[in-house]
């Protein structure tokens, strides 16, 4: 049974449509990446899977019944930590100890807000007594993620958690969610910008767009403008002498239009080497490369003039040392392969 099952969503505020997802499901104890540009409809995503939000249309199952916000059947064990997130006006112990409190969670509190103060690399002796006004931004961020991590939770919403703070709190924060996930099951779903680390944690990620899942996986976005180019393609500048060139879309051409090119679709090429028959190429600067945790798929990012490409590298290949962070690579592509969105 998925843990969670989306079945004709819609999310509008103020009339404007800014989510809709016909179908989706994330099964029991995965780990799943959002990733997408600004205002791609991540959080809000998450604000629903939290059921701390009413989506204006459908219904979401969790654990195979329909769920509705603040239900016994999710509280306490499907938990959000926000972009935004709020701290009591209190010391860190009671901002940590509160969702027990409130949740009546019968157990040594005082040992659990230890325990989870010490997985976010926080001193309870030194932290614990704290007002909430005496932490940098990192501590607090922290502090709001052991307050999560106290309950145990069976889902764990984690919405950009790393954004604005320094490495070593983010290697904190990224080592007590694993952590979540190993000792417990909690099936963590995570929006981040941190593409290297979705790569690295993630079982799979679903990419929004403009409020959609595009797909699951890497997709490069293309967004014009649009000029005609040969063979009554479409081309787009992307650099110094570099053109993306597409098929138009069956409509029509219109120059708003936007590209995604799934990673999968793309073909990574030496400079010296003969390219397939048929496809069209754009060269770029590679500058990194992840490996896949489930899917062992190496995955290169590649810059062509400012547009940042995503392709995998099959090991084979990989063997050649020629695709490295600051060598040139082309990357290959049928016009036909492209999706517009
Ligand atoms: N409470 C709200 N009222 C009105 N509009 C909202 C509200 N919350 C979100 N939106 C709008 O919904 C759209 C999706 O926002 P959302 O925060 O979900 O995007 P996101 O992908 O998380 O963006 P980011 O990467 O910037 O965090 C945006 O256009 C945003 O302005």
């Amino acid at each position: 049974m998925p843990l969670f099952e989306l079945h004709r969503i819609l999310q509008a505020y103020a009339g404007r449509t800014v989510l809709t997802i016909d179908a989706w499901q994330v099964p029991e104890g995965k780990i799943v990446g959002l990733c997408g540009p600004n205002g791609s409809g991540k959080s809000t995503l998450l604000r629903l899977l939290g059921f701390v939000e009413r989506p204006v249309r459908g219904t979401i199952h969790y654990q195979g019944r329909p769920a509705e916000p603040y239900a016994d059947a999710v509280r306490g064990r499907v938990v959000l930590l926000p972009q935004a997130s709020y701290m009591l006006r209190r010391t860190v112990y009671k901002n940590v100890a509160y969702g027990l409190r409130i949740g009546r969670v019968r157990c040594d509190i005082r040992q659990r807000v230890g325990e989870s103060l010490g997985l976010v690399g926080l001193d309870p002796d030194a932290f614990a007594q704290r007002p909430w006004f005496a932490l940098s931004g990192g501590e607090a961020r922290r502090v709001a993620l052991a307050a999560r991590l106290v309950l145990r939770p069976r889902v764990l919403l984690l919405d950009e958690p790393t954004a604005s703070v320094d490495s070593a709190s983010a290697q904190m924060i990224q080592a007590a969610a694993l952590h979540a996930h190993r000792q417990w099951g909690t099936c963590l779903i995570v929006t981040s910008h941190d593409h290297h680390w979705l790569q690295d944690t993630c079982d799979e990620t679903v990419h929004l767009f403009q409020g959609r899942i595009l797909g699951r996986g890497d997709f490069t976005l293309v967004f014009g403008p649009w000029q005609p180019g040969e063979n009554r393609r479409l081309a787009a500048p992307l650099g110094r002498d570099q053109w993306l060139t597409l098929d138009p879309p069956p409509a029509g051409a219109a120059e708003s239009d936007i590209a995604a090119l799934d990673a999968r679709h793309l073909t990574l090429h030496a400079l010296t080497d003969p390219l397939p028959p048929g496809t069209a190429v754009v060269e770029g600067t590679i500058t990194a490369l992840a490996l896949g945790k489930t899917s062992g798929q190496i995955s290169v990012s590649l810059t062509v003039g400012a547009t940042p490409f995503t392709a995998y590298l099959p090991p084979e290949m990989a063997a050649t040392g020629h695709f490295t962070p600051g060598n040139k690579a082309r990357l290959a592509y049928s016009p036909d392969a492209v999706r517009w969105v």
